[in-house]
């Protein structure tokens, strides 16, 4: 079956690929732009805060905005109006109005802080962001950032950087089942059969960054979390056989001989 059809919406654009990837943690510039490329992502997400914009050759002028659609990100913002702040910059550089809001609340842990995500949230809509706030594996935070009009919700599989996989599925599946936005996963994916779970959930898409840059052939994990993903997206769609814990011969035994 053709995947050609197979596309989503986000805010507006229709998106084909399912993989939203990050630009952090590459060796540089040819690694960063090899991998985005083989990830087949249309949507690439930048860490505002670590790009310095001082220096002609940054990490935006790394990306090919022609190709990309640019997402950019609030990682390393602690309250609400760090987040705020950065993104009105965003804004009057001309960067994007589309946006990652992402507000840590400890840097142990980088999980976010989900009360001033909330009201970051509030401030950005009001002032005509497209958010996509990335939260806990809640579904009422969920919901209540559904209620406020953000575009997508982006739950953690696990912390940041941390490869652990979805340590949550009930939970993520909770907030698909409720969602009428799209569900993408972000953080903590570490392998590509962790995309596919996510998919085989039914997210709707899987933001990631660590897993690709940190492999040890990033170039490989790339292209590894694309198919992933895409073979996860299938499966989801095909529909699970029902599982059973007693056996079921492969073969019909009508007829056998005796
Ligand atoms: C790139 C970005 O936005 C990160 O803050 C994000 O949450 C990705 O997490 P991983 O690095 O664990 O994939």
């Amino acid at each position: 079956m053709s995947d050609t059809h197979d596309t989503w919406t986000l805010a507006g654009r229709t998106l084909t690929s399912r993989l939203i990837i990050g630009t952090g943690k590459y060796k540089d510039a040819e690694e960063t732009r090899a991998c985005l490329a083989a990830s087949g992502a249309e949507i690439v997400t930048v860490a505002l805060r670590r790009v310095d914009l001082k220096v002609k050759d940054n990490l935006l002028s790394w990306i090919d905005r022609s190709r990309y659609t640019l997402l950019p990100n609030t990682a390393g913002c602690y309250t609400a109006d760090d987040a705020v702040r950065t993104l009105r910059l965003a804004r009057e550089l001309g960067i994007a109005d589309l946006v990652k809001l992402e507000v840590i609340g400890d840097p142990r842990t980088l999980l976010p802080d989900n009360e001033e995500t909330l009201k970051a949230a509030k401030i950005l809509l009001d002032e005509g962001f497209v958010v996509l706030p990335y939260c806990t594996d809640d579904p009422i935070v969920c919901r209540k950032l559904e209620a406020m009009g953000c575009a997508a919700v982006m739950p953690l599989a696990a912390p940041i950087g941390s490869g652990l996989g979805i340590r949550n599925p009930h939970n993520i599946r909770l907030i698909i089942e409720q969602a009428k936005i799209p569900v993408i996963v972000d953080a903590g994916v570490g392998t590509a059969s962790d995309a596919a779970i996510a998919m085989e959930l039914g997210c709707t898409a899987v933001l990631m960054n660590t897993a690709v840059a940190h492999a040890q052939v990033p170039l490989l994990m790339a292209e590894a979390m694309r198919d992933g993903i895409v073979a996860g997206r299938k499966a989801f769609r095909a529909g699970r056989m029902p599982t059973r814990v007693i056996g079921s011969a492969s073969s019909p035994t009508a007829g056998m001989i005796e």
